[in-house]
């Protein structure tokens, strides 16, 4: 059976902490704290859960938070098998502004890996996949994890016949992209320091996106935060605004595209479809609060709303 792997090297319990007018250098009071595990790969899952797709959470847990991960994944009915570790997982601290208007987040570098414990990894990585299977590489590393450490991932993958989805900035990205993921997602932020890019307009970004395609990369899904998205195949170039909506927190946005992207590939959407109910899906994610997961229902309620057309280049 075709399964969706989900690959966390490091999660994080994310605090988001609501703090009106925040300012650097006083006492900032809190007003409203809330935790919720994180982790790219991690918030991918929760939203396929949401989406009625179960899928395999893997990557690094250990000390103080490990059973509280564990027994959250269980509550959800998110099956994993991370690889425990001695040193403690990390917590990110996230401060929503809404009075500002500001999101800030304060990301910790994460446990030393050590070098038995990222062998275990890699052998239970090697025994999931599977061919047919969908997998997606999420998030940064601690920084004792080899910065080609998606790249080996892809090709491990690749060679047992399951599609990749990368999501990773800096050199995580550009290590991974040598070995031809089918789809990316990058950011705006994360394709400008990939190819260099000189400006960020659609056309440089469509230009830039057709690049990598012609490279090998199947899919790019470039997300433009408020802006919308643009998506270059090797069927066409598309794009969309972003839509007009409350904007609680935007944590966790770029990952519900991401669970689109393998919901997309699942149901066979079109690549207009798909680029409809990825910009839904992070729109729908920002309403919600702290890194909650946004739910089918909102989503359809928002991708009729999401006008997508396909760009004659
Ligand atoms: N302010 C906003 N209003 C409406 N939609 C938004 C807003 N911010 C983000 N989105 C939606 O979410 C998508 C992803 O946002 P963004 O480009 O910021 O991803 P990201 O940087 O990968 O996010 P993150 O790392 O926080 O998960 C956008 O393409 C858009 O569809
Ligand atoms: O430090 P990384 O791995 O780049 O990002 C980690 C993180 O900010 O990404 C998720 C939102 O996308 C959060 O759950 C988590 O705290």
């Amino acid at each position: 059976m075709q399964m969706v792997i989900t690959v966390t090297l490091n999660p994080a319990l994310d605090r988001t902490l609501n703090v009106d007018n925040f300012t650097i250098g006083t006492v900032n009071r809190v007003t409203k704290a809330r935790y919720d595990i994180g982790g790219k790969g991690i918030n991918v899952s929760k939203v396929l859960k949401n989406f009625n797709i179960d899928s395999l959470c893997l990557g690094f847990l250990g000390g103080i938070w490990e059973d509280y991960f564990l027994q959250e994944l269980k509550r959800r009915k998110i099956s994993s098998n991370f690889t425990h570790i001695d040193e403690d997982t990390r917590t990110n601290t996230k401060v929503v502004d809404t009075l500002q208007g500001t999101f800030t987040d304060i990301n910790e570098a994460g446990p030393d890996i050590k070098k038995s414990e990222l062998e275990r990894f890699m052998d239970t990585f090697e025994d999931s996949c599977k061919n047919g299977d969908i997998v997606i590489l999420s998030g940064g590393v601690s920084p004792s994890v080899p910065s080609d450490i998606y790249g080996k991932l892809i090709k491990i993958a690749k060679e047992k016949g399951a599609a990749t989805i990368l999501d990773a900035e800096e050199e995580l990205l550009k290590e991974g992209v040598k070995a031809k993921p089918d789809i990316i997602k990058p950011n705006i932020h994360e394709l400008t320091k990939l190819v260099n890019l000189g400006e960020d307009t659609d056309e440089a970004i469509i230009k830039a996106a057709k690049e990598l395609v012609e490279y090998g990369i199947k899919k790019v899904l470039v997300s433009l935060g408020e802006r919308g998205a643009i998506y270059v195949t090797q069927n066409g170039v598309y794009k969309c605004d972003g839509l007009k909506v409350a904007v609680k927190s935007t944590v966790g946005a770029g990952d519900s595209m991401v669970a689109a992207l393998a919901y997309s590939l699942m149901n066979n959407f079109s690549d207009e479809y798909t680029l409809k109910f990825a910009n839904a899906c992070g729109a729908a994610t920002v309403m919600l609060e702290g890194t909650e997961a946004c739910t089918l229902e909102q989503v359809k309620a928002l991708v009729d709303n999401v006008l997508a057309k396909e760009e004659k280049y």
